[in-house]
């Protein structure tokens, strides 16, 4: 079973009358990648800031577990960092190394070559931003944290800047086992490499759900292609009550609804001898699943 390592537990954060969180509450399992998601001001950033401490909920907890030993150590990309332009990667990360208690420097060498920066004698104030961001990255994981929080760290990015960082992150979750929340407009890009996610919409959570799960959802229908559509959907009412299907040509039949069953179906079909000719899974984007959750439902019909 999956160590629970996050415990959101009906977070509120409020500005004077403004409710900025409303009664959030979720939990991460270790070696999860969580996508938060959600439009602009829709309470993502706040939500990172409380959960590493750079301010406090005004209602609702946070509880985080490791072992009985130790809690997780946290690393946190939310706003860009600033670095000294007349440093060089090295020496900036070595600064900040040593301010913050680090003693050996050994560690920096294997986080910069995590980051692509190794042997990089550009100073800072040439980099390109995602240098900038890369380094940002280095910094977030300079003491090797259990869960690592990242607020848009692809924004403004080039495809190769964005490739870049979406390598490091799986090569961290694989390798060090790094559980990472991350937030982005790029929902294809947070496709890419989330385990699981989280939707925000005016500071409420509106669903937190694991990708087979969303992956089960964003398929809208399944279209089987048989040999007699007749016997067939006979077939279909006396094993699959439950199902909803509409006969869409003389051999094609649609099914909107219980869209877990291709498998079974297609094995029912075979046993009692009719042909499937073909079957086809016709599945939504998570962008048209977002906008069909924050009541933009058309462009997912
Ligand atoms: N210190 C503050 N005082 C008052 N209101 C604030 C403060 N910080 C954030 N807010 C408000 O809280 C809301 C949520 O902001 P937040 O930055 O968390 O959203 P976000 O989801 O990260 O948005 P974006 O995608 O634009 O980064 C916004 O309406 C913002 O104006």
């Amino acid at each position: 079973m999956s160590l629970k390592l996050i415990k959101v537990e009906n977070i509120s954060k409020e500005y004077k009358e403004n409710v900025i969180l409303d009664d959030i509450s979720f939990k991460i399992n270790a070696g999860e990648i969580c996508a938060v998601i959600g439009k602009n001001g829709a309470g993502k950033s706040t939500l990172f800031k409380i959960m590493t401490g750079q301010i406090t909920a005004t209602k609702g907890q946070l509880l985080y577990s490791y072992s009985k030993k130790r809690i997780p150590s946290i690393g946190a990309l939310i706003e860009r960092p600033a670095f000294f332009n007349n440093l060089t990667a090295f020496e900036n990360l070595k600064y900040f190394f040593l301010q913050k208690g680090g003693t050996n420097t050994e560690e920096i060498v294997q986080i910069i070559k995590l980051v692509g920066l190794a042997n990089n004698k550009v100073l800072f104030s040439e980099f390109s931003l995602g240098m900038k961001q890369r380094l940002g990255l280095a910094l977030a994981l300079i003491f090797k944290p259990d869960v690592l929080i990242l607020d848009e760290p692809v924004n403004g990015l080039d495809p190769e800047g964005i490739h870049d960082i979406r390598n490091i992150l799986l090569k961290i979750n694989r390798e060090l086992g790094t559980t990472i929340l991350i937030s982005s407009h790029i929902l294809t890009e947070l496709e890419e490499i989330s385990t699981s996610y989280i939707f925000l919409n005016n500071g409420r959570l509106l669903e937190r759900i694991s990708k087979e799960e969303l992956e089960q959802k964003m398929i809208n229908y399944l279209k089987i292609v048989v040999d007699n559509t007749e016997k067939a959907t006979k077939i279909l009412e006396e094993h699959f009550p439950e199902l909803t299907y509409v006969i869409e040509n003389q051999n094609q039949i649609k099914i909107t609804e219980n869209l877990d069953k291709t498998s079974v179906i297609n094995q029912t079909f075979v046993n009692h001898g009719i042909s499937v000719l073909g079957m086809e899974t016709h599945k939504s984007t998570l962008e048209d699943y977002f906008f069909k959750l924050t009541g933009r439902g058309e462009i997912y019909e």
